[in-house]
């Protein structure tokens, strides 16, 4: 080849080169710095408040500082309004600009949803406002039916709804009560071992592995074992994400954490988190589910997520209710003594506890398991008054939307179950979307039923059991850590009853 066209050659490929260089450049400069600013200009021109855009960072620095001062201390052990302590951030931006207002999260901007006719708007419509693209890191966590496509999503739900329906429920209620009753077996058999009728413990780890072990029973039956152990990995999976992606938004975290040999550097999780999804893949293929192997796997991690850490959310933050409102505590004893004697609670009597309903849909009001549910703008949309731009995103607080006083009455950041006897309906005055512990609309919780049946199982052997109390150790810091977590555990003193 002669040396011209050799040179001829070099420099064109060094022109594309240069040519596909720019438009990269251009690109990024569009979505981490032109975009959000016109995104930014339009909210501001239609009245909503938020910090200005800070490039490629947006908030983050201000929410990792936000977070860092809330979860320092515990706060004071009869306040009940937490959104300072579990969303920080948010609790923040909504003192400072109300409730028309807008965060950064990175580059992406978040726009804050809290009219009851708005919520209503986003949660029942998928198309204009699916879920958003999650980072690489929380891929891992959030997969199955959370993750999905549309019609992906629309096809994996139909298969799955029919385990949740209510008179499935019925089914797996012995499985639930095995568990349950193993618990319950294992605290007295401790107050026996020390001859005392009364035992101090946390009881958050026990109530965490109760809400696996229910999982593991109910959805793998026979295979209790393998499912067992998908869970367990799972768990380890779980934590080792959630320190990734906790460490992202606290500086210094991964370093503390790793100084106390909690979590490995990037390329150990990344290992770990491989081999973890081998082994369960392993697993998977044993319990024989009759699915494509994947997509159970996906399935199952989410239900993990979705139904241990919520479920031992709620059962939490009950035991620490019902202890603080001993009046409450009784008044529950009560009725499942009426109902079952000391009989095994049933599905039909499970059903007609109604002053334990009361007390669990108040926990949820208040110790929302999952305190915001965000969506994303397809294209650009009218919610309400407002015109959302394509490739903004939606906040929907429920943890602010549930102790709002327009919305709840003055009493909103108080723990008062008579607000549900006469049912969520009449609690929330018709406007059922301002109440969310599971979300809406078609994405509604799956699990819902399941998990509310658990926790009245659970709760009604304890209350036949013991009665309780919260020990002077305990510290009452709820902290967003993937669910509504008891940051320091919940350490509490058992009286056997008989
Ligand atoms: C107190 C317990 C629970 C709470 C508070 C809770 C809360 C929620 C919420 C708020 C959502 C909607 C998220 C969104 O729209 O972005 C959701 C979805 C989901 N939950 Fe639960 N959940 C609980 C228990 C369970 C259980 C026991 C299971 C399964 C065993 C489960 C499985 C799921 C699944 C699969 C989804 C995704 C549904 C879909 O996208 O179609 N959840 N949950």
């Amino acid at each position: 080849m002669e040396m011209s066209s050799i040179i001829s050659m070099a420099s064109s490929s060094l022109g594309i080169g240069i040519i596909s260089l720019v438009i990269i450049l251009m690109r990024a400069v569009y979505w981490v710095y032109l975009k959000p600013k016109r995104i930014e200009r339009i909210l501001r021109s239609q009245g909503l408040k938020g910090n200005s855009y800070n490039f490629v960072y947006g908030d983050y620095k201000p929410m990792a500082m936000a977070i860092k001062e809330a979860t320092s201390n515990p706060i004071n052990l009869n306040d009940d309004h937490i959104a300072p302590r579990a969303v920080p951030f948010d609790h923040l931006i909504h003192k400072l600009y109300g409730k028309e207002s807008f965060i950064w999260f990175g580059s992406n901007p978040r726009v804050n949803i809290m009219k009851p006719q708005e919520i209503r708007m986003v949660i029942n419509n998928m198309r204009d406002f699916p879920k958003p693209r999650n980072s690489p890191l929380a891929r891992y966590l959030l997969t199955g039916l959370l993750a999905l496509p549309d019609q992906k999503w629309a096809k994996h739900r139909k298969i799955i709804n029919p385990a949740f329906y209510l008179h499935k429920l019925k089914l797996v209620l012995p499985a639930m009560y095995e568990s349950c009753n193993e618990m319950i077996k294992e605290w007295k058999m401790m107050m026996n071992e020390k001859g005392s009728w009364k035992l101090e413990l946390d009881v958050y780890p026990w109530l965490n592995s109760l809400s696996g072990e229910v999982i593991s029973r109910t959805a793998f039956g026979s295979s209790f074992e393998e499912g067992r152990r998908v869970f367990q990995l799972q768990k380890e999976q779980a934590q080792l994400t959630a320190q990734a992606l906790h460490s992202l938004y606290i500086p210094g975290w991964r370093e503390e954490a790793m100084k106390k040999g909690e979590a490995a550097n990037d390329d150990l999780l990344g290992l770990l988190l491989e081999s973890n999804n081998k082994e369960i893949k392993e697993h998977g293929n044993k319990s024989n589910m009759g699915m494509n192997t994947q997509d159970v796997i996906n399935e199952c991690k989410l239900f993990y997520l979705g139904g241990q850490e919520t479920t031992s959310s709620l059962l939490n933050w009950t035991i620490v209710l019902l202890s603080r409102f001993p009046n409450w505590q009784e008044k529950a004893r009560e009725e499942v003594n009426l109902v079952f004697g000391s009989d095994i609670p049933d599905y039909g009597g499970l059903n007609h506890l109604k002053v334990v309903s009361m007390i669990l849909y108040e926990v949820l009001r208040l110790y929302p398991p999952i305190p915001t549910i965000v969506r994303a703008v397809r294209n650009e949309v009218k919610v309400g008054d407002l015109r959302l731009p394509g490739g903004t995103q939606i906040t929907i607080p429920t943890v602010l939307i549930h102790e709002d006083p327009e919305m709840w009455g003055e009493d909103a950041k108080e723990f008062n179950p008579e607000r549900f006897s006469e049912g969520i309906s009449k609690a929330t005055k018709g406007e059922i979307n301002i109440y969310l512990p599971f979300g809406g609309g078609p994405k509604i919780c799956i699990g819902q039923h399941y998990a509310l049946m658990e926790a009245k199982m659970a709760l009604s052997l304890i209350l036949q059991n013991f009665s309780f109390e919260l020990s002077p150790a305990y510290a009452h810091a709820p902290i967003m850590f993937l669910t509504l977590q008891p940051q320091y555990g919940t350490q509490i003193i058992l009286h056997k009853l008989h």
